[in-house]
């Protein structure tokens, strides 16, 4: 890839489940391009094909057609996924949720610490570090998965509708939570939503149908 900010490149992607008369393209001919600092979000009715991009560009996915590039080296650590849900798990505390995939990559018990109470605290939930899952919000889980992406600093957060199970109010705050966290840490971040006013808090709006990319938006900084 020539521009050096772009991270990464989808070109002519598709994505096809299964084979003969019952095969799904469930993402045909996509190309899209995603830059350091993006904010992206990715629209599209239920079954559009928003997530099976996203997968894609997270390399959860293989192309089953076309190709995704990207830019130098990207090992599993520099892209962070957000899904629905937080999944927490139950028996542990909220710093020890942030901080295990650090320990589980090989970090000491003290430094994914840190590094979990730092996430915590640009989320700002610090505060809620000791407690368990069953004891915070939705909107509060949500934000400890923000964090326990963020302890692992990665160039790109992908977010499949992070706000999907929250009110709108909340949904707002965790994506507040999100763009600012982005913007500290400099990560570009790619949002799939349903929410109109998700999506215009992004400055690159992709709008999927049938697996295709049919509109994109970008405002001009
Ligand atoms: N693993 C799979 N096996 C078979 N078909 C799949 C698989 N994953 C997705 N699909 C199909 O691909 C199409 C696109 O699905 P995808 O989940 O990407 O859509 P989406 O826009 O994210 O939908 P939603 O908003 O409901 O999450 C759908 O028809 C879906 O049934």
């Amino acid at each position: 890839m020539s521009a050096t900010d772009v991270l990464l490149e989808c070109r002519d992607a598709s994505r096809t489940f299964g084979g003969g008369p019952t095969a799904v393209v469930a993402v045909q001919g996509v190309n899209c391009r995603i830059r350091a600092g993006e904010r992206m979000a990715i629209t599209g009715a239920s079954g559009s094909g928003k997530s099976t991009l996203l997968h894609l560009i997270a390399g959860l996915e293989e192309p089953t057609g076309g190709t995704v590039l990207r830019s130098g080296p990207f090992s599993a650590q520099d892209v962070g996924m957000i899904f629905q849900g937080p999944s927490l798990i139950p028996a542990l505390t909220v710093a020890e949720n942030v901080a295990l995939p650090l320990v589980v990559g090989g970090a000491s018990e003290e430094t994914a610490h840190a590094a979990a109470l730092a996430a915590l605290r640009l989320t700002a939930i610090a505060d809620l570090a000791e407690h368990l899952p069953e004891e915070i919000s939705g909107g509060q889980g949500q934000r400890a998965a923000v964090a326990r992406v963020l302890a692992l600093a990665p160039r790109l957060i992908l977010a499949d509708e992070p706000t999907g199970r929250l009110d709108g109010v909340t949904g707002q705050r965790v994506l507040d939570t999100l763009l600012s966290a982005a913007d500290a840490t400099g990560a570009a971040l790619v949002v799939t939503t349903h929410d109109p006013a998700i999506a215009a808090r992004m400055t690159t709006r992709l709008a999927m149908h049938g697996g295709r990319l049919v509109d994109v938006q970008e405002e001009k900084s």
